[in-house]
Formats: structure tokens, sequence, C-alpha cells
């Protein structure tokens, strides 16, 4: 029986082990010749502290199961001594993917296919105790796991006439792993570990027999080691039997292949030694190699690239500072280039960065006209003083805002509209901040160490509204710098930490864009002795237990629902609040979010409380209903109103049916016009599911991230977007708003949006800060009724638009609004044929099969004992 699987151990939560090992595999078209996974313990928690019980481990567990769940293939996994209390708990984690069930199987025999077993045992005392679903109480030294395993083991291989591969999570030297890390210097060293394991199966089991030369056994042994890719190694693979090499069957290998004194390491003490066990490692690696090829040669020349991507160093280069990070993520995305097209846009925009406003203010001769077609934003009334041509050459005069036919030109050069009354002039330059409204030089040193060199449009009008102390709608494009719009003016006007508790409120919808806005604040307020809190469970559930812990904070940021409820248990005091900030206001103001919003402001009772809505969208009907709670607010409205960013190049492309789309993108893929990193967008989360199982097979690095994801993975699929090490990103609409990547070089709207503000700030994930981008959006028979809006939007940003779309007639409002409650109904993602699904059906019954057939012996063999 032959079969080839995959062997991860020990990866002490390095999830980018799997991502590595996962592109590695689809870029040398290796993983459709694997047929299952195994994973031999220790998949979390590299700081070597058990028992693991806490949320984050268990987070962090279920975090790389799922890594290795989406490699989508059957998943075996035993315990290992690091891993969670919970991790016995195979149910908990299986039936996430259709084909990639896990399978727990510490002291177990599993039936892969007819004729090949498994046998696991567990990691090491202390992890095989706490995991053990027998609840049976090793005593804890010094019959170690070891040598219960000798124990257990010649039971378990009788009961299997199949050949077996046998995987354990047991330590590698003669002395075990945990055991000894907890007792290094016990004297004597107890005999156990691999090589009293070899003895005993050597003597006691089948393998000392002639019998013995059918049959395949394999160990797999942890050894601390992370290299390569996580994967076994360092003498953790063992094949007792040198006759099945010359089949050509799996992994084969004595313990006299080795250099010995390179896998016992020698002293104990050289098990603290990491950097020496791992150079030991990457030695073991071409040993074992070559041993497990035959007798072939690795040659390092030719295959210098897979070699590169074995090498742990590159990993570990130290991040000091955001420029180095800068330059990881560029030596990064070189590493995982699978398009060959390093000098790509992201690596190029790495090292510069453009000037917002640069692009923003070049075309003096703009219209000014709104884009009345989409009647849901139409704002007619709204073109008040903008008729004026505005002097080409503007230099000096501009410089100073000191006559209010200088502010109007300024405005006019900025796109800036402002309605209201008693309205602030804008300021010119950052510099004008601390000379004008005698900012702290902290904050001017932030903007600077932030490369921020000079103020976007929004920022030039808003920070001057909100520092005189005026409510704001603002309307200003996708990636326009709108958050520091609010920043800077709050941080002026807090003036320094208080203890008199929150005193600045920020609400966003989704605990990701909280998140940015939070490290965003962090940021400018280096230097500074703000108390900033991200209102989350755990720092909820603590200002719960402290009273104190309420005074202790200046800022709070939250999204409504985590905020409602801290309210609602009185964890939370909002009435010191002079700053409330609804950043993505229109969605704050949807039927979903209002109510929670409207308690949010009812908590917020503070007479000097300001109000500032900002968004790239506020549709008339929200401004209508935000003028109920705000006090003579001023509108600014920076470019066209609900408009898309003009640095992003939008292209329509009529697919036909659904499964045109998969076929569109795959094109893209293989004539290389997939630059990563890109953003697709569908419309719910069994669609991102569907669509991920079908790219994961494409060559291209891809997650999925949606509502049902966890915290951790969320967190760090967003992460490691950022650092591109996922190039493609596959999402609903929880990433639409908000989320700053800036590197983002395509956005694919794969399913249509369901409205144009969902379409504005989807696409508004690329073309950021000024940098350009593209924006594809797919369409079927269906969504055709729904084109002219989208026609409309790119119009109004000066895309080019086929004459025959701009003679489309707008769809009613009716079916606007009705498309909005509701998405097209479309069919499931599925190209994969009705031979594969077959394929994958069929060996899932033979295995389902085999294991009954297995149990009903058992069931006889023990009813016949039973009955003697
Ligand atoms: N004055 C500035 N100069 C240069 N870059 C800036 C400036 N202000 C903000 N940025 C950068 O511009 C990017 C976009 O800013 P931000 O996320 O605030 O946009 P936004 O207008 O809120 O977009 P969205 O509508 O999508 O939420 C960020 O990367 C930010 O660091």
């Amino acid at each position: 029986m032959q079969c080839t699987f995959l062997l991860v151990s020990d990866i002490h939560h390095n999830l980018d082990n799997i991502k590595n090992l996962k592109a590695w595999l689809i870029q040398k078209d290796r993983l459709k010749d694997i047929d299952f996974i195994i994973a031999s313990g220790d998949l979390v928690n590299a700081d070597y502290i058990t028992p693991l019980t806490t949320e984050k481990d268990e987070l962090e567990f279920r975090e790389v199961i799922d890594g290795l769940e989406n490699i989508d293939k059957p998943l075996y996994y035993i315990p290992g001594n690091h891993d969670p209390e919970s991790s016995f708990l195979p149910s908990a984690y299986q039936g996430k993917n259709e084909n990639s069930k896990v399978t727990n199987f510490h002291n177990k025999i599993i039936n892969l296919v007819p004729g090949l077993s498994m046998v696991g045992f567990g990691g090491s005392t202390a992890g095989v105790a706490r995991n053990s679903p027998e609840q049976i109480i090793w005593p804890a030294y010094p019959r170690n796991t070891e040598s219960l395993l000798a124990e257990k083991l010649p039971i378990l291989l009788d009961k299997v006439e199949d050949e077996i591969i046998l995987v354990t999570h047991v330590g590698p030297s003669k002395v075990g792993t945990t055991d000894v890390d907890k007792f290094p210097l016990r004297d004597p060293p107890i005999e156990s570990g691999s090589l009293t394991i070899r003895d005993i199966l050597e003597k006691s089991t089948p393998l000392s027999s002639e019998d013995s030369s059918q049959c395949n056994i394999m160990f797999n042994i942890h050894g601390h080691s992370h290299f390569p890719f996580g994967l076994s190694h360092l003498g953790q693979t063992f094949v007792i039997n040198p006759g099945s090499l010359q089949e050509g069957r799996f992994a084969i290998l004595t313990l006299e292949n080795f250099n010995k004194e390179k896998l016992l390491i020698g002293e104990v003490k050289d098990f603290y030694k990491c950097s020496n066990r791992i150079n030991s490692c990457n030695d073991f690696a071409m040993d074992l190699f070559h041993v497990l090829g035959s007798g072939a040669r690795f040659d390092k020349k030719r295959f210098n690239d897979d070699i590169s991507l074995f090498e742990p160093q590159k990993q570990k280069k130290p991040v000091k500072n955001v420029v180095n990070d800068q330059e990881t993520q560029a030596s990064l995305l070189q590493e995982i280039d699978f398009f060959h097209n390093s000098k790509s846009a992201i690596i190029e925009t790495l090292g510069k960065k453009q000037l917002p406003n640069e692009k923003l203010t070049v075309n003096n001769e703009e219209s000014d006209n709104d884009n009345s077609n989409i009647d849901e934003n139409d704002d007619s009334d709204e073109n008040e003083n903008e008729n004026e041509i505005v002097d080409q050459d503007e230099s000096t005069e501009l410089n100073s805002l000191n006559t209010q036919d200088n502010v109007k030109k300024f405005r006019k050069r900025h796109r800036i509209r402002v309605y209201g009354t008693d309205i602030p002039n804008p300021f010119h330059s950052f510099s004008d901040l601390h000379n004008i409204y005698e900012f702290q030089p902290y904050l001017c040193k932030n903007l600077d160490s932030a490369g921020y060199k000079q103020p976007t449009p929004i920022q030039m009008q808003a920070i001057p509204i909100i520092l005189h102390g005026r409510d704001v709608m603002a309307m200003a494009p996708t990636g326009s710098g709108k958050t520091l719009a609010y920043i800077l003016p709050i941080l002026h006007d807090l003036n320094s930490h208080k203890k008199i508790g929150y005193r600045a409120l920020i609400i966003s919808p989704t605990r990701e864009l909280a998140k940015q806005i939070y490290i965003e604040f962090k940021k400018m307020c280096v230097g500074k002795k703000f108390k900033i809190c991200l209102l989350t469970k755990a720092t909820a559930a603590t200002q719960a237990q402290d009273p104190h812990l309420k005074q202790k904070f200046d800022i709070l940021i939250s999204t409504p629902l985590r905020l409602v409820h801290a309210i609602s248990q009185d964890n939370i005091d909002l009435k010191n609040v002079q700053h409330l900030v609804l950043d993505e206001a229109d969605k704050l103001l949807e039927l979903g979010f209002l109510d929670q919003t409207d308690e949010i402001f009812a908590a917020c009772s503070n007479i000097k409380l300001q109000k500032y809505l900002f968004s790239a969208t506020l549709p008339s009907g929200v401004e209508s209903l935000a003028n109920n709670f705000m006090k003579d607010p001023i509108r600014i409205v920076v470019g066209l109103k609900n408009a898309a960013t003009e640095t992003i190049k939008q292209q329509l492309i009529y697919v036909g049916e659904e499964n045109g789309k998969l076929t569109a993108i795959r094109q893209m893929i293989q004539e290389g016009g997939l630059k990563p990193p890109v953003l697709i967008f569908v419309q719910s989360i069994e669609r991102a599911k569907e669509l991920f199982h079908e790219l994961i097979y494409d060559g291209i690095n891809v997650d999925v991230i949606h509502a049902e994801r966890t915290k951790a993975q969320r967190d760090s699929i967003v992460l490691n977007f950022r650092q591109g090490k996922i190039w493609v990103l596959i999402a609903t609409e929880l990433m639409a708003r908000g989320i700053d990547f800036k590197g983002v070089n395509l956005v694919i709207n794969y399913d249509f949006p369901q409205s144009i503000q969902s379409y504005i700030h989807r696409i508004g994930r690329t073309g950021r800060a000024g940098k350009s981008g593209e924006a594809i959006t797919y369409y079927t028979k269906d969504d055709a009724p729904y084109l002219k809006s989208i026609v409309n939007v790119m119009k109004d940003s000066g895309c080019e638009v086929p004459n025959w779309m701009l003679e489309l007639k707008n769809p009613s409002k009716e079916s606007k609004q009705q498309l909005r409650k509701k998405p097209i109904k479309r069919k499931t993602i599925d190209t994969r044929s009705n031979y594969d699904k077959k394929k994958i059906k069929r060996k899932r019954e033979m295995i389902e099969a085999s294991i009954k057939r297995k149990n009903k012996k058992n069931k006889t063999s023990t009813n016949n004992h039973e009955s003697i």
C-alpha cells in the first residue's frame, strides 16, 4: 500500500510555518499528491509553560488546527505536551471542511485504507496524562511516557495485521524530553526515550522476528525544532524496516544511518542551547533527505529556491521599527514571490510614500457636480458658492488664509466644500497647528515620525472645526486620512492624561477597524501618557472587576455591541465624554446598528459633548437623521459627494453565468495579471468559504476572512495580509470599510455589491493615500439591471466608460432597496469535476468501511473473550 502524507510536529504556534508550507506545496504542485496530514503535537505555545489552559492557548491551538485544515486534507492529530488541555477533544474541530476532518488518535489504531494502519501515541508524561480521555493518572516519574508507550505498544501492535505507521510524540534522546526539561539533572538519568522504545520494539514485537520484513513502522518523535517549516526531522522519523527502502515506500531510516553524536546532542544542558540544536537540525534535515531519497543526492544549486524556504534565519530578522518592518516585508515578499514579479507594485511602493494631497489637488479645473445620477445620494441644492474659477497660479497667497477670498480659493483648490454657519478657516500646513493652534511639540514630532508631511484636505478643514468646539459631519474619499482628522484635535483638546475617566469615545462598526484606530491613536500619543482602551471582552471584564480602572483611561475605542453590553453591565462610565466619533457613521446609523448607537448617545450625558460623523459615504437620509442629534453641525464634503477615489482604475467585466467568474480569475492567474496583494469580495460567508476552497488549488497563497472566523484568526489574517504573507484575501463585507491595507493592488468584486456605498468602500481598500489601485467588478446577467449605479460612480470618478453603459437605465429606487436588503441568489461556487468529487467520496467510503469492519472484528473478539 502506498500513500503520501505530511507530518507536522512541534510548530509551537508558528502559523506562518503552515502558510509557507502550504504555499510551498502549491508552488511545487505537490498538494494534490498528499493523502493526509499527521500533526504530531506541540502545535501551540513556544514559551514552554505547561499546563496550557488559557483562552489564548485554546485560540492558538484552534488557529493552527484551522490552518492545517485549510490545506484541506484529512488531518490526524496526536496531542503534544505543549498543547492545551482541551486539545484532546477532536469533536470540537471536526467537520469544518468537507474533506479535512480532524481525527484524534492517541493510543488508538486507525485504519487509513485497507492494508495500512496508523498507531498514535501522544506526547510525554504530563501531556498525555492531561490529554488522555482515559483519565489515567500516570505516575509522574520515573514511569514516563516512553516507558509506558513501550509497555502499551506491543499490545497495540499485536492487534494490527496491516502495515503500520506509528506516530508518537515522545522524547528523542536517551533521556526523555519533557521529563528532562523538568528534571534535567536527575541522577541517575532514566533509561527511556526512543532508544528504549526501539529496544523494546525489537525485543517484544513482531519487528524482531522475520515477519517484520513486510512491515513499515515509523516513529515520529518530537525534538524541539522548528525547521524546516516546523516539519518533523532530527531523527524524529525512524522506520525500523530497512527492507522497505528498496521498495521505495515511505520514510525509512534507522538510527544507524545517523550521526548519533548529532542526534543525541551530548550533554543534557545542550537541550537549552537552541541555536546548536537548529544547526544540528539543518545537518540532520539534509542527512534525512539523503536517506529518504534512497541515496538520491540533493542538488543544492538546482533547488536553491527550495533551500531558501527552509532557511530559518530569514524569518528571524529583528523587526526594530517601521522601516525595518518594511524591509522584512519586502524580503518576505520576495521570498514568496510565486509570480516572479518581485518588482511588483507592493515591493516598489514599500519604499516611497506619496502624499495624498499631491494627487488630490492636481486638478484645479475639476467640475464640482455631484453625482446626481445616483438618486439615493441626490443633493442638488449643494453647489452654492462654488462657481468661481480658481486662478491657476495660486502660489503664496493661499499660504496666508487671512481673507475670505483666499480661503474660498484655498477650499476650491483642495475641493473642500463646507455647509453651515460660522465656519472656521482651514489650515495650510502641519506647522500651522503649532503656530496657530499651539499644538504640543509631541504631536508635531509624531506627525513627522509617521511621515505625514502635509495635511490632506479633510484634515485641513475638519481639524479647525473640531478645535473650535463644533459638531462635524465629514464626507471624504476612502483612504484620504479621515482618521487623523479627528485624532489630532481630540488629543490636542484632551491635553494630558487625567484620572477622571473616558473623555473621548470612538465607535467603529468592526473590531478590525477599532483596532486600527487604536493603533493610529497610539502612534500619535508617543511621548504622552494618555491611556487608551480598546474595548474587548477581556478589557471590559477587567474594568468590571476593578471600579478604579474606570477612572484610569482617557480614550475609549469600541464596536457598538461590545460597548452597549458594557454599559448595560454598568462597567463603563461615559458621563465625562466630550468627544464622540462615529467612524463609518452611515453604517452605524443603519437599522442594524441604530438602536445600539442610540443607547451609546444616551450614555454620553456630558453637556459639552461634541459629535463627529466621518465616512466616505453619507447618503442624504443619514444626514437628515444626524441633524436630529447634532448641534448646529458643519458639513464638510471633500471631492464629489459619495464618490469613489479617483486614483482607482475601475472596470466592469461581464462574465455571463456564475461560473464565468472563476474562469475569469483563473485566466488572470495564468496570464500573471493577478498582482498581489489582492482583495476579493463576495456577498456571504458561505460563498467566501466556497471560493476559498476553489482558489486554494490555483497556486496562489489565499486566505479567507469573515465573521465566523475566531478573533485570533481574524487578527492574524489581517496582520499577514498587511505583511504580504497572504497574497489573495477573500472577504465579506466585514472588510469593506475603513481597513487600511496600504499596498492592495487590486480589489475584485467577485459578487456585485449590494449598494453604491458598499461598492465605494470595497474598492476603497485600494488606491489609498494617493496611491494608484485597480478595481474589477464581475457582473452576470442577474446583476445587469443594477449596472448603471456603478457606471455612474465610475463616470463621476473620471473612469472611461463605454457609451452603451452610459445609456443604460438607472435602476428604480425600489429595486435598489430590495437589493440592499437581500443579495441576488447565486449558484454555489464549485468547479470540481464530478470525477474528483466521486473520487473523494469513494475514498471516504473505503476508509469508513474499513473502520467498520475493524470495529466489528474487535467487537466479535471482545464478545468471545467475555463469553469465555
Ligand atoms: N497627512 C497625511 N499624509 C500622508 N499620509 C496620510 C496622512 N493622513 C493619513 N495618511 C495615511 O493615509 C492612509 C488612509 O488614511 P485613513 O485610514 O484615515 O483613511 P480614511 O479616509 O479613513 O479611509 P476609509 O474611508 O477607507 O476609512 C493611512 O495609511 C494613513 O496613514
